[in-house]
C-alpha cells in the first residue's frame, strides 16, 4: 500500500495563505490532543459535570472546560490569530495582535454524549481579522461566506478531521502515532437521500412546514414522497453532519415552540456557519429553512439559528414546505 499523505504535505500544496495554513495546522494539533483526552475518559477523571453553567445557560461538562482551555491556549499562541470566540466564553478574547485571522469554535460538540461514550467533536471557523487594530466583537459578525477555512474533528470509532480551505472538502484520520493522514480526498453529498435526522421528541413543538416535511418522510412509499426513509439522531451535530458527508441525508434542528423567542438551538458563528461551508463545498445545501446559512448577517456572537442541511433535493423540499406556510 502506498503511504498516505499527511496534513502538512496536503497543506503545502494548498493555495491558502501560509498564515491560514498555520492556523489550521495548530487547530489540528490541538484536536489530536483533545482526541487523547476524550479517549482517556474515566481513566483521566474527565467525565461528568463541572458544576457551572456557561453563557448559553447550559451546564458545562468538565470536558467542555478542558477542551475550551486547550484550544484557547493553542490559538493565543498561534501568531496569525488576532482574536478568538468560543461557545464556552461569554466574550471574544483578543490575543493582542493585529491583522491575520479570527477563530470561532465549539470546543466540544455533543456534550450530552460524553458520559455515554458516543461520538463528540470540535467545530471551528476562521475569518479575516481587521488590519491595523485589535478586533472587537463586531469584527466577528461576518457572514459565513467570509470564512477562509472551516472544519471539524469527530472523536468516534476513528478520530477524523474534515476541512475546507479554498475549495473542496478533505478528510484526515488520526493514526496511532498522532499523524493526520489524508483518507478522504473529496467527499461529496449526493443530491438525493432517504435518511433524515431530527430530534422527533420535539415534534409537537415544530412549526407546520417541518411537521409536514417529517410526516412526508414517515409516510414512506405510501405517502406523498412515494419512498421509504430511514432515521438517525446521534445528538452530536458533528457526528450527524459527518454521516451526511459520508452517505448523504438531511439534518434538521428547526425553530420550535419550547422557547419561542429563540430562533433554534444551534449557534450560527461556531456550529452552523462552519458546517454550512463544508456542506456547500461538498455539493450539499445548508439553510435556515429558506435562506442559505452562509448568507445570514450575524448580529450577535452567540446567535442561534434554525439549521436544515445536507442533500440538496431534500433541503429544497423543506424550503418548498416553508414557502407553503
Ligand atoms: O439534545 P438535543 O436537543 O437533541 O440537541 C442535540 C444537539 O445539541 C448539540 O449537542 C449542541 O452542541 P453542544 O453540545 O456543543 O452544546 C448538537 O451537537 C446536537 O445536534
Ligand atoms: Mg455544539
Ligand atoms: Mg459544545
Amino acid at each position: 500500500m502506498t503511504a498516505l499523505i499527511d496534513l502538512a504535505s496536503h497543506l503545502a500544496g494548498d493555495p491558502s495563505s501560509p498564515a491560514v495554513k498555520t492556523v489550521v495546522a495548530d487547530i489540528a494539533a490541538a484536536c489530536a490532543r483533545i482526541s487523547r483526552i476524550v479517549a482517556g475518559g474515566a481513566i483521566l477523571g474527565n467525565l461528568g459535570a463541572a458544576g457551572v453553567v456557561n453563557v448559553q445557560d447550559e451546564e458545562q461538562k468538565k470536558l467542555d472546560i478542558l477542551t475550551n482551555d486547550l484550544l484557547s491556549d493553542a490559538l493565543k499562541a498561534c501568531q496569525p490569530v488576532a482574536g478568538l470566540a468560543s461557545e464556552e466564553l461569554e466574550e471574544i478574547e483578543p490575543t493582542g495582535r493585529q491583522g491575520g485571522y479570527l477563530v470561532t469554535f465549539d470546543p466540544l460538540d455533543g456534550s450530552s454524549n460524553i458520559d455515554v461514550n458516543v461520538s463528540v467533536g470540535t467545530i471551528f471557523s476562521i475569518l479575516p481579522a481587521p488590519e491595523g487594530r485589535e478586533p472587537t466583537e463586531a469584527d466577528f459578525l461576518q457572514p459565513g461566506r467570509h470564512q477562509v477555512a472551516a472544519g471539524y474533528a469527530v472523536y468516534g470509532p476513528q478520530t477524523m478531521l474534515v476541512l475546507t480551505l479554498t475549495s473542496g472538502v478533505v478528510g484526515f484520520t488520526l493514526s496511532a502515532d498522532d499523524q493526520w493522514l489524508l483518507t478522504h480526498a473529496a467527499p461529496t453529498i449526493a443530491p438525493d437521500a432517504a435518511e433524515f435526522a431530527i430530534n422527533v421528541s420535539n415534534q409537537r413543538h415544530w412549526a407546520a412546514p417541518i411537521r409536514r416535511y417529517v410526516d412526508g418522510c414517515l409516510a414512506g412509499k405510501e405517502g406523498p414522497r412515494a419512498k421509504n426513509f430511514n432515521m438517525r439522531w446521534v445528538a452530536s451535530m458533528v457526528a450527524d453532519v459527518h454521516r451526511i458527508l459520508m452517505r448523504g441525508g438531511i439534518f434538521l434542528y428547526p425553530w420550535d415552540a419550547r422557547e419561542p423567542t429563540k430562533p433554534g438551538k444551534l449557534r450560527l458563528m461556531y456550529e452552523a456557519n462552519p458546517m454550512a461551508l463544508i456542506v456547500e463545498r461538498a455539493g450539499g445545501k445548508a439553510t435556515d429553512g429558506v435562506t442559505p446559512i452562509l448568507d445570514l448577517a450575524p448580529t450577535k456572537l452567540h446567535q442561534r439559528v434554525p439549521v436544515v442541511l445536507g442533500s440538496a433535493n431534500e433541503v429544497d423540499e423543506v424550503a418548498r414546505e416553508s414557502a407553503a406556510g
